[in-house]
């Protein structure tokens, strides 16, 4: 769990103070939340629409604020793993007496920096023990979401890290982080970088405690980040950060995304420059002149001080005055909330396998939660008897490549048509008013904007299916939801492998589902009797998780428990609504 300890708190004080951050103290409360480390709660009934934090984007930690800014542009290193590298330099080589962002940072990170603790790392599951790794096999976090092996591009990226580190400890001084220090990849080119990770290296490096806290420091970053805009990218939001997450949210985080992605500011001479230059045909050149002249100003700083970097009371004047007083980030609510209710973000629609990948935790009642049935979708396929071998698989491969994208876009229209209609009425009456205020404030360009965004939408949507991996995208749709109901996708697919050979090849029922409507009723109901039986016989092969009494000294067995607990409440739903015992 990436929790910060409350009575800790007073130590991020100075550095709301000291960087603008408005937190609304008449009507929040900030504390402990049962099991969730610390929230942020309503101290009185709070109105929607209420602005209750504001952060200016300069006080938010990215890759771009960060102290090591110009060098990670040079890199041309950003977002997450900008961020990522900038902590390690921040917590553990310009520390407190020159970190402009110390006082938040070891706040998040109190448990990273301190050499004596108790407990042990927090790492995402795929670096648990074996022992509690078994207990989560087959859930959709296992068959899904591969989140029970390590992954190999972080040794990648730790190697990459390492010989930065390296680079500029000989080229600007710079100290390096002592979690990086690793003469092994000191000095790596391109190719090495590339190359290939063996097992001797991966089973070295899991066995370095430097090299499990720099996991755990990318873990609690990803537990934390947000999502800023298209310069910053990503980054650590003070305060924001300690709202926690449930599926109904309570707040909006607002702020602008398309800004200039050259200096940030939602106004500035690039755009205007960027306008003409496209009209001329040179904004290209312009652009980057302009991008290199920034840049100019950043080497000629590290060049200068290449001595001795001394990072920061000037470096963090320039970071606060960088940007303007407007370009803040606010925290709106979006309904009425009662005194005394802690309130919540949502991180997002996510499963429990995913909040715990990413956040480390699950939640009851989630209605984005799934239950895997990939492994016993495959074991009744392998039984099927009746139709040769070749043409399930040649089914199989048609809805991979092709059926399941034409199912998915046929669910997404019935939706839209439910949501039309329900806008319908609501749309007729406003067009007269919309009408009017188009006539008043000449918006024909912002409509044929929003139709070419529309259509960037259209064709992304098309393109579907080369950007996905097929494979990740057809498990992912062989499920149970959180309600006990079997995924559409899975029903369809059934149809589908229950066909006929004539019902597949000729009639091309699974191309056009108003045929497949029209079909004789005779047939039809033959078909979906069959399909029926086959889903039943799917669902009737997952089993209820054995929940671990006696490992109670395994560090997360607690959240291993809820997911299991969690999982099983579904599959009994599932076999309730379809009479399965
Ligand atoms: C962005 S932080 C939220 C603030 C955090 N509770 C703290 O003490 O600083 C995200 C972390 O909070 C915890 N968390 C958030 N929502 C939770 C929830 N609904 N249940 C349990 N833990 C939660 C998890 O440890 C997660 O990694």
């Amino acid at each position: 769990m990436s929790n910060t300890v409350f009575s800790e708190i007073s130590k991020i004080d100075k550095f709301v103070r000291d960087t603008n951050i408005f937190v609304n103290k008449d009507i929040l409360t900030i504390k402990k939340a049962s099991g969730a480390g610390v929230g942020i709660f309503a101290s009185t009934d709070i109105p929607k629409d209420t602005i209750i934090v504001k952060i200016p984007k300069s006080s938010i930690f990215t890759s771009k604020t960060c102290t090591i800014n110009n060098l990670l542009s040079e890199e041309s290193i950003e977002g997450i793993m900008g961020i990522h590298l900038a902590v390690l330099y921040e917590l553990f080589v310009f520390k407190d007496s020159k970190s402009h962002w110390y006082d938040y940072l070891s706040f998040i990170f109190a448990d990273c920096l301190d050499n004596k603790r108790s407990t042990g790392f927090y790492l995402p599951p795929g670096y648990w023990s074996d022992e509690e790794k078994l207990l989560l096999k087959g859930t959709l976090l296992d068959c899904q979401y591969d989140g029970l092996k390590t992954h190999k591009d972080i040794i990648t990226i730790y190697k990459q890290f390492v010989s930065i580190a390296y680079k500029w400890n000989k080229e600007c001084d710079l100290e390096i982080p002592a979690i990086l220090k690793n003469e092994k990849y000191s000095n790596l080119t391109e190719e090495e970088l590339d190359a290939e990770i063996t097992e001797e290296e991966e089973n070295l490096l899991n066995s370095s405690l430097d090299f499990f806290k720099f996991i755990e420091i990318g873990f609690i970053i990803s537990s934390r980040v947000f999502e800023i805009d298209c310069y910053h990218l990503f980054g650590l939001v003070c305060i924001v950060d300690l709202f926690n997450h449930d599926s109904k949210e309570d707040i909006h985080f607002e702020n602008d995304y398309d800004v200039c992605e050259i200096c940030g500011k939602l106004e500035c001479g690039h755009m205007i420059e960027e306008e003409e230059g496209s009209e001329v045909g040179s904004s290209d050149e312009e652009h980057s002149e302009s991008d290199d002249s920034r840049n100019k100003d950043y080497n000629t700083e590290s060049e200068e001080e290449e001595e001795n970097i001394d990072v920061s009371d000037e470096d963090n004047d320039q970071i606060s005055t960088h940007h303007d007083q407007d370009d803040v980030c606010e925290i709106r609510t979006i309904h009425d909330i009662e005194k005394g209710n802690q309130i919540y973000n949502t991180y997002g629609k996510f499963p429990n396998a995913v909040l715990l990948l990413k956040y480390g935790f699950v939640v009851e009642n989630n209605p984005y939660d799934k239950v895997s049935l990939v492994k016993e979708f495959n074991e009744v396929v392998d039984m099927i008897s009746g139709i040769d071998k070749y043409d399930i698989e040649k089914r199989l491969r048609w809805w991979k490549e092709e059926g399941i994208f034409m199912f998915d876009e046929e669910l997404e229209s019935d939706e839209t048509d439910l949501e039309l209609n329900d806008e319908e009425d609501i749309e007729e009456s406003e067009d007269d008013v919309i009408e009017e205020e188009c006539e008043e404030e000449g918006e024909d360009d912002v409509i044929e904007e929003d139709n070419d965004k529309e259509n960037d939408v259209i064709e992304e949507e098309d393109d579907i299916s080369d950007e996905v991996d097929i494979e990740t995208f057809w498990k992912d749709k062989i499920y149970i939801d959180s309600f006990g109901e079997a995924s559409p996708f899975l029903e369809r697919l059934c149809i589908i492998l229950a066909m006929t050979k004539e019902q597949f090849d000729e009639k091309k029922l699974q191309l056009d589902s108003n045929s497949l409507e029209a079909i004789k009723s005779t047939e039809i109901k033959q078909l979906l009797a069959l399909s029926l039986k086959m889903l039943k016989k799917i669902l009737n092969k997952k089993k209820l998780y054995k929940i671990p009494e006696t490992h109670q000294h395994l560090p997360n067995i607690n959240e291993i428990k809820k997911m299991l607990l969690i999982e099983n409440d579904i599959i009994l739903k599932c076999k309730e609504n379809f009479n399965l015992q």
